[in-house]
């Protein structure tokens, strides 16, 4: 099975890795220099620098190119998986989604993006605890590989497992995308906690009752509860909330310490997708009739709120049962 990789980014380049074990990859990417990078010095210096790539990988700009692989994978962030995959004739290829966020406006995840664009083609989802740069590094990594399609999915498992990448089956496709959607909010509020000096148990606190939310939220969107305690929700939750690696966690280290969301994002080329997902998520539960007070409270952060008045208003709410 010949392998696409759509996006050039810190992920993208990192699968393309995984994926160039088993043969040869194509990997699309946005910016003519990364590919130029790619092609002539086996490197991507812009965003996944220290790694030389493997001689399998051939970068492009042209998404004509893709033509001759069997499956996709999806790797733009979030916002932009829409366009990117609007200009793919994909046909009736497998799109293996894994960027993790919801389509502000529509309030779709980007399996429901991908499946509106083309509903012609089988989606899978690919979510878990998974750094790039480690992954790239070869270090052990186990990841929710989830589709509908149980013999497509053990096909684009075989061709992506190896020793040190292992892909775990599920049939939950919505359960792996909301888990990674939405640890990325949670990764900006354990991260805030850190910038504000709030202490280690107020950071346990809010990784527990936000996977109390996560798994409100999950449930209501037909999610299934195992899924969100496997690798792609909780084991993602873990990973992103306990490391400065996360770009989600270190942007809540700035917002915690009175930076201002706008200063923070301001010029990055990398994408911390929680900054995006935030808003929609608090719609999205809103209108779920779901409560997600962590996630109003990044929100809130990012809209402006001062981080000690948005902390003042999450302990001041009324005690409650723990359970869901
Ligand atoms: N970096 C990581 O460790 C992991 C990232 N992810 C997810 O993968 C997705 C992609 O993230 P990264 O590879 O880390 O990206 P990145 O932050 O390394 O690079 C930014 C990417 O955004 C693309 N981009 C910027 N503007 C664009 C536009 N207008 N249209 C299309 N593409 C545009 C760039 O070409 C580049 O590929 C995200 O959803 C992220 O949450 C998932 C697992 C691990
Ligand atoms: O999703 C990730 C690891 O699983 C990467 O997290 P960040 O986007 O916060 O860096």
């Amino acid at each position: 099975m010949k392998i696409g990789v759509i996006g050039g980014g810190a992920w993208g380049t990192a699968l393309a890795q995984v994926a160039a074990r088993g043969g040869d990859v194509t990997l699309w990417v946005r910016e003519g220099e990364v590919a130029d990078a790619i092609n002539a010095t086996r490197t991507n210096p812009l965003f996944l620098p220290g790694v030389t790539l493997s001689d399998a990988i051939r970068a492009t700009t042209d998404a004509g190119e893709l033509h001759d692989t069997e499956a996709l994978l999806v790797v733009a962030p979030a916002q932009h998986v829409r366009s990117v995959l609007s200009a793919i004739d994909v046909g009736t290829r497998a799109l293996v989604l894994c960027a993790k966020g919801i389509e502000a406006g529509t309030r779709l995840l980007v399996g429901e993006v991908a499946r509106a664009v083309h509903p012609q083609a089988p989606v899978a989802v690919l979510s878990g605890p998974t750094f790039a740069h480690e992954v790239a590094a070869g270090k052990p990594t186990a990841v929710t590989l989830a589709c509908a399609d149980a013999p497509l999915r053990d096909r684009l498992a075989e061709r992506l497992a190896a020793p040190a990448f292992r892909p775990y089956a599920s049939d939950d496709v919505i359960g792996a995308e909301i888990g990674g959607a939405v640890k990325n909010v949670l990764a900006i509020a354990c991260g805030v906690v850190e910038g504000a000096g709030l202490g280690q148990n107020a950071r346990a606190s809010v990784i527990a009752r936000g996977f109390a939310e996560m798994t409100r939220f999950g449930l209501a969107r037909g999610a299934r509860a195992e899924t969100l305690a496997g690798l792609s929700g909780l084991g993602d939750l873990v990973l992103t909330c306990s490391s400065t690696a996360s770009r989600n966690y270190s942007l809540g280290v700035g917002l915690g310490q009175g930076r201002a969301a706008a200063e923070l994002m301001a010029d990055r080329r990398t994408v911390a997708e929680g900054a995006f997902t935030a808003p929609v998520l608090r719609e999205a539960a809103a209108e779920a009739g779901v409560d997600m007070p962590v996630t109003a409270a990044v929100g809130a952060l990012l809209d402006g709120t001062p981080v000690a008045q948005v902390i003042d208003t999450l302990l001041a709410r009324p005690l409650r049962h723990e359970g869901l």
